[in-house]
């Protein structure tokens, strides 16, 4: 694969690997982890990407000046210099379009760039997202300042010239950080958020809400999980980290009842609409904290048989693990964009009497050395199949007491 940027913008680290040696790569890389875990679990072949270019659902880009010229792009790692990424090969064509068109509108229209250094300037960055069945774009501007000229203009002229862009939104953030959004934000067009069409159901995002970076991809995962549960009909699942409720939403079918949890209350807004939108009434949804809701769920000794996380990189916290393993689930399904943090979970829920013997893998973001690991957590006795010796003995054992009954 080539790009021009490729080593000022250090965003595809694994660009002149071949698909099959990432694959190798990716998995020899979790192998490492788990063994220097002193894990006994199996790690699968990486489930690749059929399409592994431009797939990119969210893409942030900044601005800067070349000999008074506006271009944008993506960061240079571990700096806030931006890096011309003129058509990002990952990146979806249409955004790529629409991000050339912002670039030049504003250059035309003269608005202030963000100066990080001064803490001047307007235009901070911008936040694409897109909708990979349904071609819908969302344009998020985020700005220093509520005071943003030309919007009116901007908005008109995108619009006009971008049918599929179906929402617009203003981020705004005043404070020096390098976090992108804020809380406040204001809708220039639209209702502030898009729709995709994810694993058969209809999906709506708001700007703030995650919803995973490669939707093909997402769809192999959740179908792998799905699978990997094994759900019974009388089934009562709890969803933490749940997003926008895609996991549990698609969970719904082959279960009684699903609880989703998830600290972001936008996020549980459009997990509630999603629900309503796709008519399945077998779900709630609570904005909370993973941890705090364990305990709570431990407290009035709630019941769970299948029990789904899915943190943030970060992975989860040691009273989750114990509180969740104290509820005695069946099965616990764990996935994790980072396997660093999910081997160091991994041991924390073996010290609890849960273990796994295998990690699946999926290449949600290709070209890049980041993979997503999913595995089923269950109770060691559950797990573990007698060896054939074992199996011997106890025979042994059950014969010998028959006799001296007799
Ligand atoms: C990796 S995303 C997974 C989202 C969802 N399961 C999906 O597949 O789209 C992690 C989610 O955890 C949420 N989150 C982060 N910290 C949390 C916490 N302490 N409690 C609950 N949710 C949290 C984030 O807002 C985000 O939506």
């Amino acid at each position: 694969m080539k790009c021009k940027v490729e080593k000022i913008c250090g965003g595809c680290s694994l660009l002149k690997l071949k698909p099959s040696m990432q694959a190798d790569k990716k998995k020899k890389d979790v192998e490492a982890l788990v063994e220097k875990a002193h894990l006994k679990v199996r790690v699968g072949d990486v489930h690749m990407a059929k399409n592994d270019t431009h797939y990119r659902n969210k893409v942030i880009v900044g601005f800067s000046k070349d000999k008074g010229k506006v271009y944008s792009g993506l960061y240079a790692p571990h700096s806030h210099r931006v890096v011309k990424t003129e058509n990002c090969i990952m990146q979806p064509k249409l955004v790529n379009e629409i991000i050339n068109k912002i670039t030049e509108l504003v250059g035309s229209m003269k608005l202030e760039l963000y100066n990080e250094r001064t803490g001047t300037g307007l235009l901070r960055h911008v936040l694409i997202r897109w909708g990979h069945k349904t071609d819908e774009v969302m344009v998020v501007f985020v700005t220093s300042q509520k005071i943003f000229p030309s919007r009116k203009n901007m908005v008109r002229v995108l619009t006009s010239e971008f049918p599929q862009i179906k929402t617009i939104v203003q981020n705004i953030n005043p404070r020096k950080t390098s976090i992108v959004l804020q809380d406040e934000a204001i809708v220039l067009y639209g209702n502030g958020m898009i729709h995709d069409e994810l694993c058969g159901l209809d999906i709506a995002f708001s700007h703030n809400s995650f919803y995973q970076i490669h939707s093909e991809q997402c769809e192999v995962l959740y179908g792998l999980a799905k699978k990997m549960l094994d759900l019974k009909e009388t089934d009562t699942v709890l969803d933490t980290y749940c997003g926008v409720g895609t996991i549990g939403l698609t969970m719904t079918d082959s279960c009684k009842k699903v609880m989703g949890v998830e600290l972001n209350p936008d996020a549980i807004e459009n997990a509630k609409y999603n629900a309503k939108q796709n008519k399945i009434k077998n779900i709630e949804f609570v904005a909370m904290d993973s941890t705090e809701f364990m305990r709570q769920a431990r407290k009035y000794h709630n019941h769970y048989d299948a029990i789904i996380l899915d943190p943030p990189r970060a992975g989860t916290t040691k009273d989750f693990i114990e509180c969740a393993t104290a509820l005695n689930p069946r099965k616990i399904l764990y996935i994790s964009c980072d396997p660093r943090t999910q081997v160091r979970d991994l041991n924390q829920f073996r010290k609890q009497g849960y273990v796994t013997n295998k990690l699946e893998l999926v290449d949600l973001f290709p070209y890049t050395d980041h993979i997503e690991s999913v595995c089923v957590l269950e109770k060691k006795q559950f797990n573990q199949k007698p060896t054939k010796k074992a199996q011997r003995q106890a025979q042994f054992r059950s014969s010998k007491m028959s006799k001296k009954k007799r």
